[in-house]
């Protein structure tokens, strides 16, 4: 036999190199299918468990800012329905005349400029305004100052209720000067509203804050004075507040959504800028609740 055909007949690559070549030309391309595959599976069951990839519609955030300075909160839900029911039932036989500060006579009394009915609700007589302040107290966080650790730094709340005609024309909630607080033996003054509305069968009953502009507001023709129309600035579905012709911002109440917002300036005086009022009610009936956290002087 010819040499050169003896020496090709031992000159193609060892068994070694040989499954080294099919393993590179076939395990390794398989284990990158592989790969491949089983990533376009995960992500094919991410999709089809999450069809749209877009935000879970039932983590939508509940509060929105309708003003940082001064502080306005808007905050959906803050009741639920069986909270509002229960704070109505036990409230209903506590009505009376609602009272208004009266800071020359350093005590409460009526005025014409407010003609609503007040129930109060001790939390310790009323466990569900009693938890009610809890969560007042949370979403509160640590604003409320480390002075303030019991439900005593909260006024006792109230529902306040209004019926055609009445009205809490505008005003502060804020004292002029700090209040003694007899059972504490030290002086308060409201440091932040919490409003919540819990009936809103009513029409013309939107609480109104007139100095208060949001930068976010579209505002309406009316602003140039050429036209009577309000605009509205929210979408339909999330219309809980709108621009009003006179200037300001006003709440339609919504049952269960609330409003919070800060009375007092850093100095401890009242903050002018949240002064606002229970519009006159046109038809029907409101029914809100008011809490107040107090802050210690
Ligand atoms: O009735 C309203 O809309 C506002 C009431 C209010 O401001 C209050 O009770 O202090
Ligand atoms: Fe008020």
């Amino acid at each position: 036999m010819p040499a050169a055909r003896r020496k090709s007949k031992h000159s193609g690559p060892s068994p070694a190199r040989r499954w080294q070549i099919i393993s590179s030309a076939i395990v390794l391309p398989a284990v990158l299918v592989y790969m491949w595959l089983s990533n376009a599976w995960s992500l094919f069951q991410f999709r089809s468990e999450n069809p749209h990839l877009l935000c879970d519609s039932s983590q939508a955030e509940r509060t929105s800012l309708i003003s940082l300075d001064p502080l306005i909160i808007y905050v959906r839900d803050f009741l639920s329905p069986s909270e509002i029911s229960a704070l109505l039932t036990v409230a209903e036989s506590h009505f009376g005349p609602s009272p208004v500060y009266d800071a020359s006579a350093r005590g409460d009394t009526r005025h014409q400029g407010r003609t609503s009915s007040t129930a109060f609700l001790p939390p310790s007589d009323f466990p569900v305004a009693s938890c009610i302040l809890s969560r007042a107290r949370q979403f509160m966080g640590t604003a409320l100052g480390p002075s303030n650790t019991s439900l005593s730094d909260f006024s006792v709340p109230q529902l306040v209720r209004y019926g055609p005609g009445q009205k809490f024309d505008v005003h502060h909630d804020a004292f002029p000067q700090p209040r003694m607080d007899q059972s504490a033996g030290r002086q308060y003054n409201r440091m932040a509203s919490f409003f919540v509305y819990l009936e809103d069968d009513c029409v013309d009953c939107e609480t109104w804050f007139p100095h208060v502009e949001p930068a976010g507001i579209r505002w309406g023709p009316w602003d140039t004075a050429k036209s009577n129309e309000t605009e509205s600035v929210m979408p339909k579905s999330d219309e809980y507040y709108r621009n009003e012709r006179q200037g300001g911002i006003m709440f339609p109440p919504i049952s269960g959504n609330a409003l919070f917002w800060s009375n007092l300036k850093a100095s401890g005086q009242q903050d002018g800028r949240v002064l606002h009022a229970g519009l006159p009610v046109g038809e029907g009936r409101k029914t809100a609740m008011n809490i107040w956290a107090k802050r210690w002087f």
